[in-house]
């Protein structure tokens, strides 16, 4: 059995995997690392590997902690990938966009893919047909363009995410809502149409925890899979092993 951890800005997402199969998914704050790493070896005693990813630098303490109880790889910029890496910073990558990428390699290994991962960033990621991956973009999270509005204007309320009844805001709040959740939609939109016009047969993928908000409201056909980055991570694990 595998455990794969992802540290994200946000959210640590774990799972555990049994011959290729996702058994289990979780996150939580960050502050419950220990009591979650203990709580899920005693779940799951059978876990002989483990594959830390974290979109920061990561912290010696987590990686002893799941050392205690097997085998750790962290994910870092030296370990291997099943892609061919084109970024022009590869050392500047973020962990879970190489993750992501490893998942749209396996899941679409002759085709174009792109993946899009609303977290506390939204990035897109490309990988072509020929296993290369070639980047994509970032750009600010839904929460974040709440909080950015909140915290440089002086009227404006800190909200909640919330979906519109029309893209015409009649009040503050619907206003910004539109803003937020129109606005999204509308560039995600923008920029699948940008890839299509590059890329023959494009595989759409749309991932990470905000995605809820605004996938219903895409013109453009796409695939949603919540746990593809967390499968990208055990590719990894899997990858790293040989
Ligand atoms: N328990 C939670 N605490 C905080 N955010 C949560 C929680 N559950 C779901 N979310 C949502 O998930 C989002 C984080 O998405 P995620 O893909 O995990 O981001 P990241 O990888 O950047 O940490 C948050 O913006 C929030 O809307
Ligand atoms: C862009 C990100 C902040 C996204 O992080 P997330 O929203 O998934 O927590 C992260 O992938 C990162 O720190 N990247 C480094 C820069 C780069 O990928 O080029």
């Amino acid at each position: 059995m595998n455990l794969v951890i992802d540290i994200g800005n946000t959210l640590i997402k774990y799972a555990v995997f049994e011959n290729g199969k996702l058994i289990y998914d979780q996150s939580s704050e960050s502050g419950l690392f220990l009591s979650k790493v203990k709580e899920l070896f005693e779940q799951y005693p059978k876990i002989n590997n483990a594959l830390i990813s974290s979109v920061g630098k990561l912290d010696r303490k987590e990686r002893d902690i799941v050392a205690l109880f097997c085998k750790v790889h962290v994910l870092t910029h030296d370990s291997k990938v099943p892609f061919k890496n084109s970024y022009a910073t590869p050392h500047t990558l973020g962990m879970d966009r190489v993750a992501l990428a490893t998942a749209a390699f396996y899941h679409n290994p002759r085709g174009n893919t792109l993946v899009i991962d609303a977290g506390t960033c939204i990035t897109y990621d490309m990988v072509n047909n020929f296993g290369e991956y070639v980047g994509g973009a970032i750009s600010p999270g839904i929460r974040m363009r709440y909080k950015a509005m909140h915290n440089q204007t002086a009227a404006l309320p800190l909200l909640e995410p919330e979906d519109i009844i029309d893209f015409i805001g009649n009040s503050t709040a619907t206003s910004m809502h539109s803003g937020v959740i129109n606005g999204v939609s509308k560039e995600v939109d923008g920029v699948i149409e940008q890839y299509r016009g590059r890329f023959q047969h494009l595989t759409v993928i749309l991932t990470g925890g905000d995605a809820h908000f605004f996938a219903k409201r895409l013109k453009n056909t796409i695939f949603a899979n919540s746990k593809f980055l967390l499968e990208g991570l055990n590719c990894l694990l899997e990858y790293n092993k040989r």
